[in-house]
């Protein structure tokens, strides 16, 4: 299966477990892997066949600005069920990560696999 990507998408939330971190707003980064067939879209020469990546972006951007949840992993969540339902997407790899949150480490973060891959 073909895939489209989305690397280092960047938005920022309320997103925390603390106190402090309900009070502010932190930027988060989301890697994305998208399993979709890529010929129509190729053999048209038309974006309306493809996963436009543009509106994927836009649509993530949108609605992670708009959450407000506590763990990363019930954002990933979320975002994973909104790709497969909004945008017909069968299968996904998603990292999001929250740079800056461990003082002693570049980035940290979670990753989910959801879906099914098929052929
Ligand atoms: N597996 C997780 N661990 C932690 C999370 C999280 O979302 N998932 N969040 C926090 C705090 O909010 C942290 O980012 C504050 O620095 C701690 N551990």
């Amino acid at each position: 299966m073909d895939t489209v990507f989305i690397r280092e998408l960047r938005a920022d939330a309320v997103i925390g477990v603390y106190d402090w971190e309900r009070r502010l707003r932190q930027t988060l980064v989301l890697d994305l892997e998208m399993a979709w067939d890529n010929r129509p879209a190729a053999a048209g020469d038309d974006v309306g066949r493809a996963l436009d990546y543009a509106l994927v972006s836009a649509r993530l951007v949108d609605y992670i600005e708009g959450s407000s949840c506590q763990l990363l992993e019930t954002l990933a969540e979320q975002l994973a069920a909104l790709l497969l339902d909004e945008f017909s997407v069968p299968w996904l790899r998603l990292r999001l990560s929250k740079p800056g949150a461990v003082l002693q480490a570049r980035d940290v973060g979670v990753q989910i696999e959801r879906g099914e891959r098929g052929g």
